[in-house]
């Protein structure tokens, strides 16, 4: 191979079949890459790959439903991204955004399920109130909460959209701008492109911690915890050893804090802190059952639980996870990694936290997971 040198170019110039089939593989591999002269010296030179030049170079890309690289069309407003928000779907971010130009329930309703131009252009045009309710709360109509509700509904798409969130992610570090042939008033262009890097940068951070590999729901968009799933999402069990601190006490896991709130007896609740694993803490506080061999704390001592332990014994189990993926960063990325996959807890020995023995239990333990993972989604989304 034969190199030229001449003021500003580097060629090369085969002189072999093999070396023109070595050339073109490696231009394959390196199409669209810009280099870097490096370490010339005064016996040779070296040209350094910096990658695509889009990335290398920090292109900036235009986010447009139309016009753009259609690679990018998912992140825009306007795409197909379904999705929900406090319990509502929206088909689009668009269908939420001009759905607050209407006041009646059953237009938003109409608007949510609306994508690409149709959703645009849902509202009639005109100058929509200075203000407007949303979820009972009157808004300034461009307003920092107005925004803020954007934010919210574009981390929601993200959260739950792959296809969005795989085209955000894809933009890598580029920067992003957001130039319509008509600048918004109330959500500039400046703005939503900013918003929508904001976001990004949440969603690398949170693929910081080798997220990539974030196990995701089977295919049937169920995770059955505790038996069929249980090598991958077993961190969801109240057994899993995630140390929780409630009211200034440390309890070794989930179930530890459940089990020992059964009693306010201190030499029960000490009993508990000190049981080995989730299962002793479990035994421990079994009913005392006659018919029973198991023995339990209760047994030993002839105590009865408090009285109200079914109407208290859901909300301490809330209180339970709440504490577990709100101070273990790394539980709470799995669990929202999960999406909106069906959590289930398929144990066949219990009807009110998991599905029970004929599968038909009420699942309680899966749905708090939903309502934990709901709620943390919504925190963490930045709001301005
Ligand atoms: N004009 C345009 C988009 N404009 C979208 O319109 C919304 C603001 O509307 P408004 O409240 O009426 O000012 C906001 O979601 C913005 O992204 N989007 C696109 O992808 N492509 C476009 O060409």
């Amino acid at each position: 191979m034969r190199v030229i040198l001449k003021s500003g170019v580097l060629a090369l110039s085969c002189e072999t079949e093999a070396e023109q089939e070595a050339l073109a593989a490696w231009s394959d591999a390196a199409r669209n890459h810009v280099f870097h002269l490096d370490k010339a010296s005064a016996r040779g030179a070296a040209l350094i790959d910096l990658g695509l030049k889009a990335d290398a170079c920090r292109e900036p890309i235009n986010i447009l439903f139309e016009g753009g690289d259609p690679q990018w069309r998912p992140i825009s407003n306007l795409a197909h991204t379904p999705f929900t928000l406090r319990g509502r779907f929206y088909a689009s971010v668009e269908g939420f955004w001009q759905g607050l130009k209407f006041e009646a329930e059953e237009e938003r309703l109409r608007v949510a399920r609306l994508w690409g131009v149709a959703a645009k252009r849902a509202a009639p045009r005109g100058p929509p109130g200075a203000t407007f309710i949303y979820e009972d709360q009157v808004h300034a109509r461009g307003g920092p909460e107005h925004r803020a509700l954007m934010a919210q509904a574009c981390g929601a798409k993200f959260n739950q959209n792959a296809a969005a969130r795989e085209a955000l992610l894809a933009t890598r570090e580029r920067p992003l701008t957001h130039r319509a042939r008509r600048d918004s008033e109330t959500i500039p262009g400046a703005l939503m492109a900013d918003m929508w890097m904001r976001l990004r940068a949440r969603l690398q951070d949170a693929t910081g911690i080798g997220v990539q590999d974030l196990a995701k729901p089977e295919a049937d968009g169920r995770i059955l915890y505790f038996a069929r799933d249980r090598e991958t999402f077993g961190f969801m069990s109240h057994f899993h050893p995630a140390p929780i601190e409630i009211d200034g006490e440390t309890w070794a896991t989930a179930e530890h804090f459940y089990q020992a709130q059964k009693s306010f007896d201190p030499a029960y609740r000490a009993a508990i802190r000190a049981a080995e694993t989730p299962g002793a803490a479990k035994q421990l506080a079994a009913r005392p059952d006659p018919r029973r061999a198991r023995r339990s704390w209760f047994a030993d001592f002839a105590q009865e639980p408090r009285a109200d332990w079914p109407e208290v014994k859901l909300d301490l189990m809330r209180r339970a996870d709440w504490a577990k993926f709100t101070q273990h960063e790394t539980l709470q990325k799995r669990l929202l990694a999960t999406g909106t996959a069906e959590l289930v807890e398929d144990s066949p020995y219990d009807a009110f936290w998991g599905t029970g023995p004929d599968g038909a239990g009420l699942n309680w333990a899966g749905r708090v997971l939903m309502e934990i993972r709901e709620k943390l989604r919504d925190l963490a989304i930045p709001t301005h």
